[in-house]
């Protein structure tokens, strides 16, 4: 089975996600991922390549030790979408952290209805044909993830040595991010609302990382081997025609939105340290100087390589709204074992150039809606919610927002003077620290509210996301309320 490369720049048009011309990414951890492709892949007619396919998306290249080969960013679900390790990939608040990959958020500039991404029949809400076989693969893979992993890399390796430099030195932790992006995608095939701004952003994020349209069939070719091998008891032509189908415009969708990228951003941007402040002896506050303007919103977050790490890539949130300056703020916290994250607070200085991704996710205000909102961050995921009042203030708004600033002692809190500012400066916003080492924090939201009318933002570890989502939902606020980013994302970022 070939995968051929194609070019189309019109293809499909979506709501755009991630990444465009507004897009600028906050978050607070890793990232991985190679970078640009230019084409499209295309299924052989044989296997009944429909202009209609489902989507799954399936990012190149990796960062890191332990960063992910292809960046299931966004994000995903998780947001975090990341999809990746967000369930869906995409993102936007979503509501599941399973399903999350790259959250996001509602896709704010759309371009146009998503893409039928489906093939077969599917009315009042079953799956597609498509789907159903996808998912029969999928339940076939599971058990087996780690050596159908490990044979997807190895047969893409093997016969495209090249792609090995798109890389990470050292795929141990998160080899299996590309291969596992490509399976969250064609899981959510069904959702092409999302999957398709999840892979948009993905397939935009993938520029600083080298990919290119051209790389796209060889990875199709390694992922249907794989299949083909671990989902043996399934695997029939019907189900790898299906597996092209939604491979094929996966990769379209990415390649498309890469191309689009490519007319109005750059792949990544160098960025100088012009302050470097240890708010803590495990957290730095770092001041960037982007070489050339970097669009974000507040609430989003970028991906990040330091000179010492190069093809490690890890995300981090934008800790302040968008300046005046065009500086750019991020908490980093050094944690055991973390590569980048130990370079970044204890061997970054002023005159260190990093290099920036474009940004990413969808835990931004909505400013249409009048909404009260409900921040709950975590550690240095309080950096975003920062970035998020920072917002709010600035657009002159008056609706009620109440934040939770959780850490596990009372020196973690170390941005408290500055929300205690805040809160002071504004009569809007009211600040709780809430000091436990108990990992009950967000669950204590509970005991004020009530929240049925509030918009609600999530940022920390991932336990605290996934608890955070469960108390939540618990005191009325619907998922689709509920912004994240990428709990898949912040595992993987966990350096
Ligand atoms: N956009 C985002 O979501 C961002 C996420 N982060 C993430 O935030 C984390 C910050 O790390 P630390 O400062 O060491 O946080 P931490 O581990 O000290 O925890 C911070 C707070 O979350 C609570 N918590 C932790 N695990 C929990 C669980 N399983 N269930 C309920 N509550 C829990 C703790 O009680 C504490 O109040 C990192 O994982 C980082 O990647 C950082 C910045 C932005």
């Amino acid at each position: 089975m070939m995968f051929e490369a194609r070019h189309t720049m019109d293809a499909l048009t979506t709501p755009a996600a991630g990444n465009s011309d507004a897009g600028r990414e906050s978050g607070g951890n890793d990232e991985a991922a190679t970078g640009e492709m230019a084409g499209a892949l295309y299924a052989p007619a044989a296997l009944g390549t429909s202009s209609a396919l489902s989507a799954v998306d399936a990012p190149v290249g990796g960062p890191g030790p332990d960063a992910p080969p292809v960046p299931v960013e966004g994000p995903a679900l998780d947001g975090s979408i990341g999809l990746a390790a967000s369930g869906v990939p995409t993102a936007s608040a979503s509501a599941d952290p399973e399903r999350d990959a790259p959250q996001e958020r509602e896709p704010e500039s759309g371009t146009g209805p998503a893409p039928d991404l489906l093939h077969g029949e599917r009315s009042a809400g079953r799956p597609s044909t498509d789907a159903l076989r996808v998912r029969r693969t999928l339940a076939e893979i599971e058990p087996v993830a780690d050596r159908a992993t490990s044979y997807f890399y190895a047969l893409l390796f093997l016969r495209h040595p090249a792609l090995r430099d798109l890389f990470p030195p050292a795929m141990d932790t998160q080899r299996d991010r590309l291969f596992k992006a490509l399976l969250t995608a064609a899981e959510h095939m069904d959702d092409p609302r999302t999957l398709t701004e999840y892979l948009r952003q993905l397939g935009s994020g993938h520029r600083k990382y080298g990919t290119r349209a051209a790389h796209y069939p060889a990875v199709g070719e390694a992922l249907i081997g794989a299949l083909a091998r671990y989902a043996e008891a399934v695997w029939d032509q019907e189900t790898e025609a299906a597996w092209v189908r939604a491979y094929t415009t996966i990769s379209q969708v990415m390649i498309d939105a890469a191309a689009e990228s490519e007319l109005r951003s750059p792949a990544w941007w160098r960025a100088e340290v012009v302050a470097h402040d240890l708010r803590t002896p495990e957290v730095a506050e770092l001041t960037l100087r982007p070489d050339q303007p970097y669009p974000f919103l507040a609430g989003q977050y970028t991906s990040l390589e330091t000179p010492w790490w190069p093809r490690i890539w890890r995300h981090y949130s934008f800790a302040a709204a968008p300046r005046a300056d065009g500086l750019l703020t991020l908490h980093v916290k050094a944690v055991p074992a973390g590569w980048v994250s130990n370079a970044l607070v204890h061997r970054a200085r002023p005159g260190d150039v990093l290099r920036l991704g474009p940004p990413a996710g969808s835990m931004t205000v909505d400013h249409t809606t009048d909404s009260g909102l409900l921040c709950i961050g975590g550690g240095t995921g309080i950096a975003p919610i920062k970035a998020l009042v920072e917002d709010v203030a600035q657009h002159g708004e008056r609706r009620p927002m109440e934040v939770f600033y959780g850490a596990r002692t009372d020196d973690a809190l170390y941005d408290i003077d500055t929300m205690l500012r805040l809160a002071k400066a504004h009569p809007w916003l009211s600040v709780r620290p809430v000091v436990d080492d108990r990992a009950r924090f967000p669950d204590a939201v509970r005991q004020f509210g009530p929240w049925m009318s509030y918009d609600a933002y999530l940022a920390g570890p991932p336990g605290m996301i996934r608890s955070g989502l469960h108390a939540l939902r618990t005191a009325g606020i619907p998922g689709s309320r509920i912004r994240h980013d990428s709990v898949e994302e912040l595992v993987a970022a966990g350096d």
